[in-house]
């Protein structure tokens, strides 16, 4: 069974990888990583600086997920290119994942990644839901028409944005317009977390994290059917772009939903969180038990063939 998958003309061992913010902070995460079966990685989040990030507790165990707000702690950019200088790209491809803060430090970090020469691929990070003060560039349209006008202009290779659930047909068309007017935007991970959820503790009668009141972004089997949407939804609408599906996966089954709904590759988060990157192993046997009972010998027969009624 041929779980390998194409991803920009680049051979994947397997349609699996993190999704960003998970297991990949620091140089011990991102070798575990190298060494996982995921068929690709990508870097947490990066600021031109090192961050902290909001004070804890900041992430907490939901009974169908995960809610956290993180406040984008990470090493600085420079941490990153220095891991990206060693990965090995053949063992499997490297994303670099940045948020900046401002859209100068944003410019500074990719003209830095363009430097470096790096194989690695960016995935502009237009979500982050818990920086307190920021409101989520990809909400607000014309900020994200000027972003991808700026970064494409001062990069000079493909590039990817990691966008938000958009809960809308509107929101979609008008996202999907805005996109698809950018021909080095080659790929759209969908979705990061829900932002802004909010549970409780029944028997303290509090909220489960300190930043923001216990406000935070939601991961999670909750959020499969929104990204499941979100992923069809760019699928349909930017047929030039490939889609990387992001959220609610825990199973084979959840895999190959993503994969049916539209996406090249599909990330893990929360489950990835909780389980540690030995989830590849049970992901990558899940998904080949039930392609080989549908009788599919490779991903490319039904990928993106999700059928309507
Ligand atoms: O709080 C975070 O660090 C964080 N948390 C998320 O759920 N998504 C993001 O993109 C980020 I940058």
């Amino acid at each position: 069974l041929d779980l390998s998958t194409f991803f920009l003309g680049r051979p994947l061992t397997a349609p699996l990888m993190n999704a960003s913010g998970v297991w990949c902070n620091v140089n011990s995460q991102l070798h575990a990583l190298a060494e996982s079966e995921a068929g690709a990685m990508v870097t947490k989040s990066c600021t031109l600086l090192r961050r902290d990030g909001n004070p804890e507790p900041r992430y907490h165990t939901l009974t169908m997920g995960s809610i956290n707000s993180m406040g984008l702690p990470n090493e600085g950019h420079q941490y990153y290119l220095d891991y990206a200088e060693r990965h090995d790209y053949e063992n499997k491809p490297l994303f670099f994942s940045v948020a900046g803060l401002t859209l100068d430090d944003n410019l500074t970090i990719v003209a830095q990644i363009q430097d470096a020469y790096t194989p690695a691929l960016l995935e502009l990070n237009l979500s982050c839901p818990n920086v307190p003060g920021k409101a989520q560039i990809a909400y607000d349209f014309d900020a994200l028409d000027v972003i991808l006008a700026e970064i494409s202009s001062a990069y000079s290779r493909p590039f990817g944005v990691k966008l938000p659930p958009y809960f809308d047909i509107a929101h979609f068309d008008e996202v999907a317009d805005i996109l698809n007017r950018y021909e080095k935007v080659n790929f759209i991970t969908c979705i990061n977390s829900i932002g802004n959820g909010l549970m409780i503790d029944m028997e303290s009668e509090t909220v489960l994290i300190k930043p923001k009141q216990g406000f935070g972004g939601i991961g999670g089997e909750y959020v499969l059917p929104t990204a499941l949407a979100n992923v069809n939804a760019f699928h349909q609408r930017c047929p030039k772009k490939s889609i990387i599906g992001c959220g609610g996966v825990n199973t084979g089954e959840h895999v190959f939903m993503h994969l049916l709904a539209g996406a090249s590759i599909v990330q893990v988060g929360t489950a990835l969180y909780e389980q540690g990157p030995d989830i590849f192993v049970r992901l990558k046997a899940e998904l080949a038990q039930i392609m080989q009972e549908k009788g599919y010998k490779t991903i490319r027969e039904f990928q993106g063939k999700l059928k309507t009624l």
